[in-house]
């Protein structure tokens, strides 16, 4: 009988896939490198150079990634993935019907033959694949599920060949930023890529590859772009544009004091055009803060990055006792945890605040819980500083009215902030 996953195949051993010998990421000059140490779950082995470097083969995508690139019946793709029993495995995703996509396990057998179904076994797994292509055989009779037509893997699928590791930039919640140089068919560029411990469970794989996913939609001057994702191998990467002036709040703590106020403007204006584009795409940011608005060339144009917690649903209510940036928070989201794109603009009032206290801490003095309770309990709000310009100080305010609707829209005050700029 065939295994789908969920429902492995009774008396067989699935292949466990893994990286080549080689390593494909270069330590550098510095000694920097992701190479990873903790892969318990990978071995050497079945994964050899025919499928590795096939068009279908797409590394350890996500179902939901994988779902999306098969929209006709037939199409189907290889990928790894998590077993239940926490193995990695090989499997074919194909789109059974006009519904339906089915996962199925490649299996194999003490003599190193691969199968679906025991009663076809092949010496490899793309004769497997190529004898169910080529002889239209069901993968198997209860989905009647055929292989027709080999997905490639999109763009933003990078080899982990094309990314030269140069110097560590950051840490990031799943694992260390890279300055990297990135070697496609358009040249060499210099990228920032995030990396992902490799002993990581399948819910913060999916969680680290959402983010990626979520910023492949967006497209903009003052938000950070993706280039791709590497997945073949571990460490997991997402490849982006790199930002060179770091993080905004550590350029104000440094450079706060003797900034000229026109350029403290110009970074609130731009981040409110980061922030109001991905509110006209109906994103929920939900970390909106210093520390994820970039710099990026010798004008530190402001980006907007960290899309880790994104989402795309108009209200969110999110229960999940993760560690959560009080300080940023509304007061219904406080309470009841709940975030929209008025809760984006809300923090990015607390943003504007940051601007012009230097890259200080918000709410000085108080505690996390402290500040929850103030704003909650006694809608206690933060002062501007003096020398805030004015119309921006009457901005910040109406960000932080208690009533979520009663609060602008990022278009709504994006056109006095840019008159602010030009003055
Ligand atoms: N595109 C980029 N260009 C330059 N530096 C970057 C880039 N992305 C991230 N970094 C650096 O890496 C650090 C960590 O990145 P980031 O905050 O996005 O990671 P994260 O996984 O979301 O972590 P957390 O959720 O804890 O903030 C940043 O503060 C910044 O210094």
């Amino acid at each position: 009988m065939a295994s789908t996953i969920g429902e492995p195949g009774k008396g067989t051993k699935s292949t466990q896939s893994g990286q080549s010998g080689a390593k494909k990421l270069k330590k550098t000059k510095d000694g920097a490198s992701v190479e990873d140490k903790n892969e318990t779950k990978d071995d050497e082995g079945s994964i050899t150079d025919d499928i590795r470097n096939a068009d279908f083969y797409h590394g350890l995508i996500p179902k939901t990634d994988a779902e999306a690139l098969l929209k006709k019946e037939g199409d189907f793709i290889l990928r790894k993935t998590e077993h239940n029993s926490g193995v990695i495995v090989l499997c074919i995703s194909v789109k059974a019907d006009a519904e339906k996509v089915k996962h199925f396990v490649i299996n194999t057998d003490a003599s190193k033959s691969y199968f679906i179904d025991a009663a076809h076994k092949e010496t490899s797994v793309s004769n497997l694949i190529n004898f169910y292509k080529a002889t239209k055989t069901p993968l198997s009779v209860a989905s009647q599920a055929k292989l027709k037509k080999a997905i490639e893997r999109p763009p933003w699928g990078i080899n982990h060949d094309a990314i030269f590791i140069i110097k560590k930039l950051g840490q990031g919640a799943f694992g260390d930023v890279y300055l990297a140089e990135y070697v496609s068919e358009k040249g060499r560029e210099k990228v920032a890529v995030k990396t992902m411990k490799g002993e990581a469970s399948r819910e913060a794989r999916n969680k680290f590859l959402k983010e990626a996913r979520m910023m492949r939609k967006y497209d903009h001057r003052n938000v950070v772009k993706i280039l791709g994702v590497a997945v073949h191998e571990h460490p997991l990467m997402i490849v982006m544009e790199c930002c060179e002036g770091g993080a905004m709040c550590s350029y104000l703590k440094k450079n706060g004091k003797t900034m000229p106020m026109k350029e403290k403007n110009r970074f609130v204006a731009e981040a409110a055009e980061g922030l109001g584009y991905l509110e006209k795409q109906q994103c929920i940011h939900r970390d909106i803060a210093a520390r994820n608005c970039l710099l990026s060339g010798k004008n530190n144009l402001v980006k907007i990055s960290d899309f880790g917690m994104s989402d795309d649903k108009a209200i969110l209510h999110d229960d999940t006792l993760e560690k959560v940036p009080v300080k940023w928070l509304a007061p219904e989201t406080l309470q009841d945890r709940i975030y929209s794109l008025k809760s984006d603009v809300w923090a990015f009032g607390v943003l504007v605040w940051e601007i012009y206290s230097n890259g200080a801490e918000p709410y000085p003095g108080l505690t996390r819980l402290q500040t929850r309770a103030k704003i909650v309990l006694t809608d206690y709000r933060m002062k501007m500083p003096d020398d805030t310009p004015a119309e921006m100080a009457k901005i910040a305010v109406q960000c932080w009215d208690k009533v979520p609707e009663k609060r602008p829209s990022i278009s709504a005050i994006l056109p006095d902030l840019k008159k602010l700029v030009d003055k």
